[in-house]
């Protein structure tokens, strides 16, 4: 066990928390189901779109506080291949968030030597949205530390069937061998190649699904839900959530 001696600035709560750590055990990819924005906005008597601006805020939050303990991906489910039914007013406001988005965090993203990645199909996007996000993937191509991956226009499902499809046609053009297909080489098919695996998946809002996200590249992870709603997620109960992650790993080589 070795605690992290990282001074967090006079956050208290979140200092205990981050130091309560493992840094030899920090999971490597954090996947996040970022739930319950429109009822922490209904709760509050609010419009369901203040609930998706206030959850956006939080994103840059986690960022840091993963990036703090050397997360090395986070991936954040920001919309679903379903999302798109939901009202077109919410659907329009929810793909004008990555232009108000980068314009505030992207310097310090780019300070902190965060890479943007975006995991989904572009082509549905619009293109002010589309545009947004290849400039931010643009400008930080070139940093090496903590991944932002944003799972968006994203479903596990479409992603499983459209590699199916490739490895089938891959296969007919002789380019592969039937007996040659391992996980290995089917995770090459899917959309989140070449990252690893989610090592957690954090799901807030007090939903016990997974709602078709990752669903081959969690086969293994640890799943850690909370009835928080999204924007009420802070860093102290992110590292609450590792320490969860850690003391799980421990029982776990304690077999
Ligand atoms: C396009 C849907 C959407 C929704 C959304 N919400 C709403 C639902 C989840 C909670 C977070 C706030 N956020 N928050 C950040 C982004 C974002 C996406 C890509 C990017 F490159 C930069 C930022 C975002 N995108």
């Amino acid at each position: 066990m070795k605690p992290f001696v990282k001074w967090f600035g006079g956050k208290t709560e979140t200092t205990e928390a981050a130091q309560g750590l493992d840094s030899d055990n920090i999971p490597s990819h954090v996947a996040v189901i970022m739930d319950g924005n429109g009822r922490w906005a209904q709760k509050r008597g609010l419009p369901r779109i203040a609930g998706h601006h206030s959850g956006m805020k939080n994103v840059k939050k986690i960022t840091m506080a993963a990036n703090d303990i050397g997360v090395r991906v986070l991936t954040m489910y920001a919309f679903s291949t379903e999302n798109w039914k939901r009202p077109k007013e919410e659907v329009d406001y929810l793909m004008k968030l990555p232009l108000e988005f980068f314009p505030k965090e992207i310097e310090e993203l780019i300070a902190n030597n965060v890479q943007i990645r975006m995991t989904g199909w572009p082509q549905d996007l619009p293109d002010y949205t589309l545009k947004s996000i290849q400039d931010a993937i643009d400008q930080t191509k070139h940093n090496d530390g903590l991944i932002l991956n944003f799972a968006l226009n994203y479903g596990s499902r479409k992603e499983m069937l459209s590699g199916v499809q490739q490895l089938v046609r891959d296969a007919q053009a002789g380019k592969v061998k039937p007996e040659e297909i391992d996980e290995a080489m089917f995770s090459r098919y899917l959309l989140t190649d070449p990252l690893p695996d989610p090592d957690l998946l954090i799901r807030t809002s007090g939903e016990l699904r997974i709602s078709n996200f990752m669903l081959w590249q969690l086969a293994y992870s640890e799943l850690w839900f909370t009835d928080l709603c999204w924007p009420e997620f802070t860093e102290r109960h992110f590292y609450e959530a590792i320490q969860e992650y850690q003391r799980r790993a421990r029982r776990y080589g304690g077999l």
